[in-house]
């Protein structure tokens, strides 16, 4: 005999309202590995070479770096996701290629849109003024020229390349590493992404340059984007990201609550 729920009270009073979550990411047991070319000394002779063509064996002077190991996890819409790790331990070359410029050896990355890596996607040019730069970097991410034109002002303020002088309109060339970094952020955070990928940038600034752009990844959390933030201060992690990704020697150590996982790494780091 069928059981018949439909239409008990109990049945409906237990029903749970599930609000289903949209992915953005999905990374799926990815692989990554660079190839180091180490110069045509090492190579041998043409007839080497071309034994090496025939038999699909690679060069002796190629040097491999697995700098990602079989790393899996799913991001979701709204969600801020810090990446932490010691240094080499495959942070920035896993956002490298959920933006797309990496190629996975083995496994998949799915992205929904384009995803934003920040500093890359907006290339400035050093010869040419901050103003210009943001002209240029705005239209390169889609905008409209009127939209490029009324946000110009709003950008620069929020870069704070104009608190000692006039820079704005001075080639990038004469601006610090800290204030380009801040103008690049300003550029990137100016438009809605769909997936916005932070490495470093949030430690370039000073204090109020800091507390600005966390609050600016809230508010593009908000909106609907996925934010992930590459960070070695950890105070930006806890402060803006509610779930952070712990990467070590290239592989994934601990996914979870920010504050589960910085005590997690911190015992570890001590430790070491
Ligand atoms: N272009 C490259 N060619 C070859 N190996 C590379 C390249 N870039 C990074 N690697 C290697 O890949 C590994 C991961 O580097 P990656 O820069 O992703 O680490 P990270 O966690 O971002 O480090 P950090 O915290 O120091 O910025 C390291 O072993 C590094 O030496």
């Amino acid at each position: 005999m069928v059981e018949q729920f439909a239409g008990s009270d109990e049945a409906t009073m237990a029903l749970p309202t599930i609000t289903p979550r949209t992915p953005t990411v999905v990374v799926d047991e990815a692989h990554i590995v660079y190839r180091v070319h180490m110069g045509a000394a090492a190579a041998g002779s043409a007839a080497a070479s071309l034994r090496r063509l025939i038999k699909r064996t690679s060069a002796p002077n190629v040097r491999e770096v697995h700098a990602v190991k079989g790393i899996t996890f799913t991001a979701y819409r709204g969600e801020a996701i810090g990446l932490i790790g010691s240094n080499g331990s495959g942070k920035s070359t896993l956002l490298r290629a959920i933006a797309g410029l990496l190629p996975v050896d083995r496994g998949a990355i799915y992205a929904q849109g384009q995803p934003s890596l920040l500093g890359v996607n907006a290339a400035l040019l050093n010869d040419l003024s901050g103003e210009r730069n943001v002209t240029l970097g705005c239209l390169a991410m889609g905008m409209r020229p009127d939209e490029v034109a009324r946000l110009t002002p709003e950008i620069i303020e929020f870069s704070g390349i104009n608190q000692r002088g006039d820079f704005a309109s001075l080639p990038m060339r004469t601006y610090s590493s800290g204030m380009a970094a801040r103008l690049r952020f300003a550029i990137a955070a100016a438009k809605k992404h769909e997936v916005l990928l932070i490495d470093e940038a949030l430690a370039t600034g000073d204090k109020g340059f800091r507390k600005r752009s966390e609050q600016r990844v809230r508010e593009l959390r908000e909106s609907a984007g996925t934010v992930f933030l590459v960070s070695h201060q950890l105070s930006s992690i806890r402060d803006t990201c509610e779930r952070t990704i712990w990467l070590e020697s290239g592989e994934l150590r601990m996914d979870g609550p920010t504050d589960e996982v910085i005590r997690a790494y911190e015992s570890f780091s001590n430790g070491k």
